[in-house]
């Protein structure tokens, strides 16, 4: 009966709601849309190849020389043929025999044969160059916007539209992939073209201006189809973050027990498909305008392109140029039509990457204004003394601070234990005692100076957290413990570290102890449980040695007796150091020479263990109901 209800339920059940709508809400000054036009992409082009150029040169000089040699190579050739080819008409339609006439000829098809066979080798060659310049220019630019985002203020990163921006930047790392290709291909395209209409120019002028007109309807179609493209980008931004982030969280196999115990699966495929769909839908509804853009583009440039044919023919049937000229020009008006339309659509193509290098640069550029700038005061150990004034801080977007009007003083040897509801500010406090965020009011000072003031890498170095969520990174165990102080090829401290946090017997079981990769997915990686996770995080801040050791929830996945071991460990080391526990777990607070309560952002109670469980506050009721089973 149980189970036909359930079966029931299950199969009337209405459909999951769809994933609520979601809008950019990235922030530029201005909209990059509004200035997508023709004579923008005109104006662009010179500019953007410029910038290529000189990120090329950076990367690897000698291959963007190779690359210049190439190309102009490549318009040499092209002249070459087309001059040569013209020669080689004039016997071709004279009098005598075939064998005559291609003898006659002979001379100038050869070299045709060879400008064209130099210039095929120049093209591979350039090619090879190009293949040099583009993997290690990729990887600058991505290297280059991972640590932008690593380096900003953190608060940066809090506030609306930082990710959607990110996300934004992230395609042009994906257009650098294509940049030098496209510009090269352009490039190339343009030194054909000069040549080949400098020819027909010769040949005849009257033929070159309608062949313009013939490629120019193709020019500014390729411009409105990147503008509607560009369109598409923006509105599907948001969306395609968010689908990013699920289809990690989706897939991640440290998530998968939940995923699947949970019966998730199915509504995260549909809310995956549902993202995607939007997406599509923006896609597809915009085909019929690039459709129409396509139609019109070519209808206006097949007009002129009979124009020019007919040109030709007129000038041929009316004797104004020789037959040869004719069938010489025939020859250069299709090598300039095939050139210019390369022009054109290389041209769309740089001018497309442009787009999307100026969405990367305006966030690498608003990244270097957010990187911290806080004075040239350094810290210099030990560290005395903490104090908070009056401090004062609310998350971008929140209407109440997270912390609002706490002072406190810390001093070296002491142990200081926070404690408090969720959300009543405890980790947001730990935050502003690193520095990691600088209060909107109030001070931070260490050893007396105020943290605004003082260089926070300064600060760091003297720091150890173990944040609630920490890290798990894929790296091997020494590497795990050591990460963020200088290499070590001592081990000595990093088994002391270990064996702090009881985690020697785990590492020796370890297929190659020390040296053990800590990623089950990847080949020959081994996995930890969650409790010996976060032991390798408590040993990582303990491996520090830190002049303020802050541990957020450091036992919670921890059995009884690896909690009590690190906090023995706490207070074994606690004389040389300020030490900060946050935790919901009242009875381990007996360990702090001070306690603070939040609630609301505010400090409502402080005192020893022993006054605050007899003082019948907040303490005391969590302390109470901890113990009510
Ligand atoms: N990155 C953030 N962006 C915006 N608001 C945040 C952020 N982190 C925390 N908050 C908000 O600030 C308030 C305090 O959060 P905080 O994490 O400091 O609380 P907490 O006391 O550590 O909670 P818990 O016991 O659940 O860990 C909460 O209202 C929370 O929603």
């Amino acid at each position: 009966m149980t189970s036909a209800a359930t079966h029931e339920h299950q199969s009337t059940a209405p459909p999951p709601p769809p994933p609520a709508e979601i809008t950019y809400s990235g922030q530029y000054s201005v909209n990059p849309l509004a200035e997508v036009s023709f004579r923008r992409m005109c104006a662009q082009i010179p500019a953007v190849l410029g910038r290529i150029a000189r990120l090329s040169w950076r990367t690897d000089r000698r291959a963007v020389q190779l690359l210049l040699g190439c190309q102009l190579l490549t318009g040499v050739s092209a002249a070459v043929v087309l001059a040569a080819t013209s020669r080689a008409m004039a016997p071709v339609l004279g009098d005598g025999t075939a064998g005559e006439r291609l003898r006659g000829a002979l001379p100038a098809l050869l070299v045709v044969a060879l400008a064209a066979a130099l210039g095929r080798a120049a093209g591979a060659v350039a090619t090879y160059a190009e293949r040099r310049i583009t993997p290690r220019l990729t990887t600058q630019t991505d290297s280059a916007l991972v640590e932008a985002v690593c380096r900003v203020e953190a608060s940066a990163c809090a506030e609306d539209g930082f990710s959607d921006r990110h996300e934004a930047a992230e395609m042009g790392v994906i257009r650098t992939h294509v940049m030098v290709t496209d510009a090269q291909r352009f490039l190339s395209a343009l030194i054909r073209m000069v040549t080949a209409g400098s020819v027909l120019s010769v040949l005849n002028p009257l033929m070159l201006p309608p062949l313009l007109l013939a490629v120019l309807p193709a020019g500014v179609g390729a411009v409105l189809t990147a503008r509607v493209d560009y369109e598409i980008h923006y509105a599907n931004i948001a969306d395609r973050n968010v689908r990013g982030m699920m289809r990690w969280w989706a897939t991640e196999s440290k998530y998968s027990d939940e995923v699947r115990a949970n019966s998730m699966t199915d509504y995260l495929i549909y809310w995956y498909r549902a993202l995607s769909d939007r997406c599509d839908r923006r896609s597809l509804a915009a085909a019929p305008r690039t459709l129409r853009i396509a139609l019109l583009s070519a209808l206006a440039g097949g007009v002129f392109l009979v124009a020019t044919w007919g040109a030709l023919a007129w000038l041929a049937v009316s004797g104004r140029i020789q037959l040869a000229v004719a069938a010489t020009a025939v020859i250069a008006v299709q090598t300039t039509l095939a050139a210019l339309s390369q022009v054109v659509v290389n041209g769309a193509a740089v001018f497309r990457t442009s787009l999307y290098l100026g969405d990367m640069q305006a966030f690498l550029d608003d990244a270097a204004a957010r990187a911290p700038k806080r004075g040239a005061l350094k810290h210099i150990a030990p560290t005395e003394e903490i104090r908070l004034e009056e401090v004062v801080y609310r998350y971008p977007g929140k209407d109440k601070p997270a912390v609002d009007g706490v002072s406190l003083a810390l001093r070296r040897g002491e142990i200081l234990a926070i404690v408090g509801a969720n959300g009543s500010g405890k980790s947001t406090l730990t935050r502003l005692l690193t520095g990691i965020y600088l209060p909107d009011k109030g001070k931070v000072t260490w050893n007396g100076a105020d943290l605004a003031e003082v260089d926070p890498a300064t600060v760091w170095a003297n720091t150890g957290l173990v944040p609630q969520i920490f890290a798990q990174w894929p790296l091997r165990v020494r590497e795990n413990v050591t990460l963020g102080q200088p290499r070590t090829h001592d081990d000595a401290p990093v088994w002391e570290a270990v064996d702090a946090v009881g985690l020697r017997e785990a590492v020796d079981d370890l297929p190659a102890g020390l040296d053990t990769l800590l990623a089950r997915d990847v080949f020959g990686g081994s996995e930890l449980s969650g409790g010996q996770w976060q032991r390798v995080a408590c040993s990582r801040a303990l491996y520090r040695r830190p002049g303020l050791l802050i541990l957020d929830e450091p036992t919670s996945q921890m059995d009884p007796r690896g909690e009590h071991q690190i906090f023995e460990q706490i207070k074994a080391i606690a004389a040389d150091r300020i030490t900060i526990v946050v935790t919901h777990r009242l009875e381990n607070t007996k360990i702090a020479d001070h306690i603070v309560v939040m609630e609301h952002g505010r400090i409502t109670e402080q005192g020893r263990y022993d006054d605050l469980v007899h003082a019948g506050g907040t303490f005391a009721e969590l302390l109470e109901l901890s113990q009510d089973r």
